[in-house]
Parts: structure tokens; sequence; C-alpha cells
């Protein structure tokens, strides 16, 4: 079975040669502190719906020594893409008089906007078959529970596509059963708080390494065993199962690089 490894190296301070080629969906909530950062390393940039509303109020923020009109324009998304029935008209018209592509799919009633925006990337020619894009998802957390589920199933629905969903506390990937999983921990930035959960089918059979409580061809359900509270013991930490798992860690309120957005 083949090794898939997983890091969090997009939350590090970089140039564009290390780290992950990913794009980034920003979702209808409050932004998280490391948007910025986020944003300048991503090769595309979406926002679903109402999260086009989030950018426009909410980037200014982070820079209040500048002019929100040249931040604004600074940080364009490239897509804006969802059932349009949440983004502001202000706000649509002024990414569309400055470039940004629209996509409404108000037809479409049976998808969420992240999921729409998800097929947005998985199809984009930036998304090569030789490197593929990582997707991450901002203030996917936290919020209504109907769209906290509706995040988690677009995670089962591209099991494929390396998918993280972030909220300022914590993130939440799928490892999926066809491969054993090797997880590298920064632990400036993350952890120790970690689960590992089987929320869509239970599993008879899961091994880790490097946990605090690691399990042992141990069975996990809803309605029995699951694991929360764990901690992270080791830089690695690796996990096997029969099922497709969630992974959890927390995201470390001090030492992430806020300011290395700065121009
Ligand atoms: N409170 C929340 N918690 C978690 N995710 C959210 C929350 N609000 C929005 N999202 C995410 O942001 C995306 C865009 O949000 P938006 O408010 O535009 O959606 P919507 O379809 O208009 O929602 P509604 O169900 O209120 O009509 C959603 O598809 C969802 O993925
Ligand atoms: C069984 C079922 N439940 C809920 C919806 C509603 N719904 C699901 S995704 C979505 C779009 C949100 O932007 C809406 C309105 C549905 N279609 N089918």
């Amino acid at each position: 079975m083949d090794v898939m490894i997983h890091s969090s190296s997009f939350l590090l301070p970089c140039d564009e040669t290390c780290g992950t080629r990913y794009a980034l969906v920003v979702l209808n909530q409050n932004l998280p502190r490391f948007t910025p950062l986020l944003w300048e390393h991503a090769k595309l940039r979406l926002c679903a719906d109402g999260g086009a509303n989030r950018i426009y109020d909410e980037l200014p923020l982070f820079f209040p020594h500048e002019d929100p009109f040249v931040i604004r324009n600074r940080y364009k998304p490239d897509v804006i893409k969802g059932d349009m029935d949440s983004i502001r008209r202000d706000v649509l018209d002024f990414y569309v008089y400055w470039g940004t592509k629209v996509i409404d799919e108000s037809h479409d009633q049976d998808t969420t906007d992240l999921d729409k925006c998800i097929s947005y990337i998985r199809h984009s020619t930036l998304n090569q078959e030789s490197s593929r894009l990582q997707i991450l998802a901002t203030g996917a957390l936290g919020g209504r529970f109907d769209h906290e589920a509706g995040n988690l199933n677009v995670l089962y629905r591209y099991p494929d596509t390396r998918i993280v969903l972030l909220s300022d506390d914590c993130l939440i990937q799928l490892l999926p059963k066809t491969h054993r999983h090797e997880i590298h921990i920064h632990s400036s930035l993350q952890g120790p708080h970690c689960g590992l959960i089987p929320i869509g089918t239970p599993s008879a059979n899961t091994t880790t390494s490097g946990l605090k409580w690691d399990l042992s061809n141990t069975e996990m359900r809803f309605g029995g065993l699951i694991s929360t509270s764990n901690l992270v013991k080791e830089e690695i930490i690796t996990v096997e199962s029969d099922s497709d798992l969630l992974w959890t860690i927390s995201i470390k309120k001090t030492g992430l690089p806020v300011q290395d957005h700065k121009p």
C-alpha cells in the first residue's frame, strides 16, 4: 500500500519554490488571521458566493494603515462562484469591474457553494495531472452545523482531491483508506490536540504511531470509541485504517507568521 505524506507547510512563510501548490477557497465566515499569507502563495483564489463579502469587508482590516481601496485591488479573487444569494450587489459590481470571473450557478440548488468551487478547481488547467492542486478552504468550521456538515461532505465527495478545511482554531482533512498516511507535524504552528474520527463508516481496524493514545488494530465507531482530545507526541504520525478517517489537529494562536504578507 502506498504512503501518502501530509504536511501543513502552507502555514509556513516561504517563497513559491517551497511548499505545495494550492488553490484557496474563501467561504462566508470570518477570515482566519492567516488568510493574507495563504492568499499570497495560492495559485488560484476563489470566493464561494458570500465569501466575496468577507474579502471585501475584512481583508482591509488586516492593513489598518493602508487605503481599503488599494487593499481590495491587491486582493482580488480570480473567481467568484456560487448560487449568488449571499454576495452583496456592491461587492459583485466592484469585482466584476476589476476583472474577476463570476460564475452564477443559481440554477443548482443541490450542491453547496464550496462544492461548486471545488468542481471549478478540479477542472482548471492549473490542476495538471502531473501536479494536482491541493485545496484549502477558509472559514469551513465553527459556524452553522448544517454548513459544517456540508463542508465535511465535500471531503467524501472528492476523496482523491487533497482538501483541507480550515478555521482559526484547527484544520480537518480526509485520510483515505487506500493509503497508509504519514502526517508531518510543524509543532511550532500546530498541535498538540488532535483527533481521528470515523465519520463516514465505522472502522474495524485502525493502527497509529506518534500519538499519546495510539490505536493498535483498534475498532472505532460513533456510539463506541472515537479518538478525540488525543495529543501529538512525535514529529511524524502514522495512520493505517480499513476506513476513511477524518484527521483534525489544532492550530496554535501564537507562532503563525501572520506578518509575512506585509509589502
Ligand atoms: N456558518 C457557516 N459555517 C461553515 N461554513 C459556512 C458558514 N456559512 C457559509 N459557509 C460556507 O461558505 C459557503 C458560502 O456561503 P453562503 O452564505 O454564500 O452560502 P449559502 O448557500 O448562501 O447559504 P445559506 O444556506 O445561508 O443560503 C457555503 O457553501 C459554506 O461552504
Ligand atoms: C435533500 C435536500 N436538502 C436540502 C437542499 C437544499 N440545498 C442543498 S445545497 C443548496 C445550495 C446552497 O447554496 C441548497 C439550497 C436540497 N437541494 N436537497
